[in-house]
This record gives structure tokens, C-alpha cells and sequence, in this order.
């Protein structure tokens, strides 16, 4: 399958376009278009100067950098954000800081997330009376046993 082309508007044109950092990369970074603090617990919704156009049959999934979330605790509210094929709106960014003590400082232009791009289905709902018996069931939260112990 060729590499789909997808239409983006720089909102802001002093700020780059998704970016792919390495070669076969699966996220492409975005990044902030104003600063902001990030108290302990606080969080944002911070506009990234984006407005993209998702071919019919894809999506775009806003996820954390894992680097700002082992070094500064930082991750996404709604991780990973769902941006709709029919979205044109600017691609907003809703950010959380984790960590109990340190603020996060982010200034403008910094790569803040990171967007994948999925081809997705659109399914049909068709309401049933019963459902198909599997081994599985109704087993699920834990019911395969292994889980971690809480800590006391
Ligand atoms: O991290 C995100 C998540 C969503 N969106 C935009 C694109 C998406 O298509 C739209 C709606 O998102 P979603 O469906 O997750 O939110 P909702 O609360 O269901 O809003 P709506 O009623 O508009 O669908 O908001 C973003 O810009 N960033
Ligand atoms: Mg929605």
C-alpha cells in the first residue's frame, strides 16, 4: 500500500508541519503553539497551529511522547486523542501532568505529541437477542489470574 497523502493547513505558519523524526517512524510530532505551565495534577488544551484533512476510511491518533512522560510525568487526558476523518478543525492537544511534585514548563514550538495515522473501519450496529458462545464469556478484568499484588 502506497503512503496516503494527507492535506495539512498551517494555521500558525511559523510552526512546522508533522514530522516524522526517523525514517519508518509511526508517530509524527506535533507541537505547541503557545506556552504554558503545567502545575502538578493541572492540565490544558493547547492548539498546535494544525488543521489536517483525513482521506475517507482513516484516523488520526493524538499519543504521548514517551520521552516527556519518563522525564517530566506529562501524558494526555483523552490518550490517544481521536481526531475524525471529518474533522477540520485545529488539531488541539489536551495535556496532563502526572507527576505529584514538579511543574511542566512548555513553550511554544516544542514537540508535545505525537499523531498516527490509521486506516479505519466504519462498522454497522446490528442489535441481536443473544451473542455467539465463546470460551472467553463474560470472563475479563482479571479473571485470567496473574495480576500484579497491590501494594499495602
Ligand atoms: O485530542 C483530541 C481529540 C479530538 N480532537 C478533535 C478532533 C475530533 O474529530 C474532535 C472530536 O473528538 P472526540 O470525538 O474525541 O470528542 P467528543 O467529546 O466526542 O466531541 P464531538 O461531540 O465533537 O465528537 O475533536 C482534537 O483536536 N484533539
Ligand atoms: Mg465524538
Amino acid at each position: 500500500m502506497g503512503q496516503p497523502e494527507i492535506r495539512v493547513q498551517r494555521l500558525d505558519p511559523e510552526l512546522p508541519l508533522p514530522r516524522y523524526a526517523m525514517p519508518g517512524d509511526a508517530g509524527a510530532d506535533i507541537v505547541t503553539a503557545e506556552d504554558c505551565m503545567l502545575l502538578p495534577g493541572a492540565r490544558a488544551v493547547l492548539p498546535t497551529g494544525l488543521a489536517i484533512a483525513l482521506p475517507p476510511g482513516f484516523a488520526a491518533f493524538v499519543h504521548p511522547r514517551s520521552g516527556l512522560a519518563a522525564r517530566a510525568g506529562m501524558s494526555l487526558v483523552n490518550t490517544p486523542g481521536t481526531i475524525d476523518a471529518g474533522y477540520r478543525g485545529e488539531l488541539k492537544v489536551i495535556v496532563i501532568n502526572h507527576d505529584p511534585r514538579n511543574p511542566i514548563v512548555l513553550h511554544r514550538g516544542d514537540r508535545i505529541a505525537q499523531l498516527v495515522i490509521q486506516r479505519v473501519e466504519s462498522a454497522r450496529f446490528v442489535e441481536v437477542d443473544a451473542l455467539d458462545v465463546t470460551e472467553r464469556g463474560a470472563g475479563g478484568h482479571g479473571s485470567t489470574g496473574g495480576a500484579a499484588a497491590l501494594g499495602s
